[in-house]
């Protein structure tokens, strides 16, 4: 099959791939709700494009939190890399990401150390789970540190596990053998003892003013959708914030995050960057997220498909399709770089 847009990868992927790690990646949490209205937000949205303001070819390089981007794209952390493509898991992802200048967001979970997806070269930020146990918490933003990563991503919206039924019918409960947390195996544990992550209801903001007190890299916040957690967030120190549902893999029913952007965005008011993620499958998808608010967007499950279908090359190929896209849609909009969009760009399909 020819493949000519990001799509097209999740039907390369899903051919690939064994049915249960499929749904893994493709799965959200009970009816999949706010997975299908992560994507149905964007249709809902029209872009308005200006004329005859010369343009030129856009520039889409930006900066983000002190970090260089050559497009306002980056890697959202995602578990468990190796179970699509077991040979490198992510570092064949990290690979990518450096070639295109982007930012990739390494997740705890991931099935090779944060030493080793740094290896790669790029430009890391780490994505925490914060651990009841401070000591271990603090000793995973030190390795991030120490590894090289520019910014640390907190993610809150997770509390609990989102109840997975497609995980629940496959009885997918485990990671199959030789494929493991693999920054969870610390120092001082048997050789083989894996540490399980703790998802805790107890994780309050105490945890963000003592990660803050922890370290001096910018904390982001992920998984925020209400404009006073916004607030709060900026109230406490924190540098920036990812709008997102976790691609409805957690509480189902939640909006579309595309939704909540221009709310959180009049809440911090610029004070904070504000990158958003769920559903951003398109350039013109970008464009939108940009004009209402966003420095940057986050893709998840494209990454995945991509690194499903061909390692290295599928994730570089999705990235090299999107940017395509993201230069074609701000031409056609009459926008030199993503800055030059304005709100007044994005209506209601149907609305004057
Ligand atoms: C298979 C998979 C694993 C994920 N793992 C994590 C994770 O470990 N930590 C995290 O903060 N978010 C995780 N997410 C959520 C993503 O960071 C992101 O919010 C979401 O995928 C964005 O939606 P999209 O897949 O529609 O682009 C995961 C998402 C998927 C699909
Ligand atoms: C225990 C958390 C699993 C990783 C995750 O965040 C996801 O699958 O969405």
């Amino acid at each position: 099959m020819r493949v000519v847009n990001l799509r097209d990868f999740e039907d390369v992927a899903r051919e690939k791939l064994d049915p249960v790690f499929y749904d893994y990646f493709a799965s959200g949490a009970q009816d999949e709700v706010t997975v299908a209205a992560n994507e149905a937000a964007y249709r809902r949205l029209a872009l308005v494009p200006r004329i005859l303001r010369g343009a030129g070819l856009p520039s889409l390089a930006t900066r983000v939190l002190g970090c260089a981007a050559s497009m306002p794209v980056m890697l959202a952390p995602t578990a468990f890399h190796r179970l699509a493509w077991p040979s490198e898991g992510e570092a064949a992802t990290a690979r990518a990401a450096r070639d295109a200048g982007v930012i990739m967001i390494a997740a705890m979970l991931s099935t090779i150390t944060v030493e080793e997806i740094a290896a790669a070269g790029g430009t890391l930020w780490f994505q925490l789970y914060v651990q009841p146990d401070r000591g271990f918490t603090e000793s995973l933003v030190r390795r991030a540190e120490a590894a090289g990563c520019r910014a640390l991503v907190v993610t809150v919206d997770s509390p609990a596990l989102g109840r997975n039924e497609r995980g629940d019918r496959n009885d997918f409960h485990d990671l199959p053998p030789g494929v493991f947390c693999a920054n969870l195996r610390g120092d001082g544990w048997s050789n083989g003892h894996v540490r399980q992550v703790v998802l805790s209801p107890e994780i309050s903001w105490s945890h963000v003013e003592w990660l803050r007190e922890v370290t001096r890299l910018p904390i982001l916040l992920k998984g925020v959708l209400h404009p006073e957690d916004a607030r709060l967030a900026v109230e406490n120190g924190v540098d920036g914030l990812i709008v997102s549902n976790h691609g409805g893999r957690q509480l189902d029913t939640t909006p579309a995050s595309i939704d909540r952007l221009p709310v959180i965005a009049d809440a911090v008011a610029g004070r904070v960057p504000l990158i958003v993620d769920g559903g951003v499958r398109r350039g013109t998808d970008v464009v939108k997220a940009l004009a209402l608010g966003a420095s940057a967007v986050a893709i998840g499950r494209p990454v995945l498909w991509g690194l499903a279908a061909d390692g290295s090359e599928g994730v570089a190929a999705v990235l090299a399709l999107l940017r395509r896209e993201i230069e074609n849609a701000l031409t056609l909009c009459g926008a030199a770089s993503a800055g030059d969009l304005g709100r007044d760009q994005v209506v209601r399909q149907g609305m004057p």
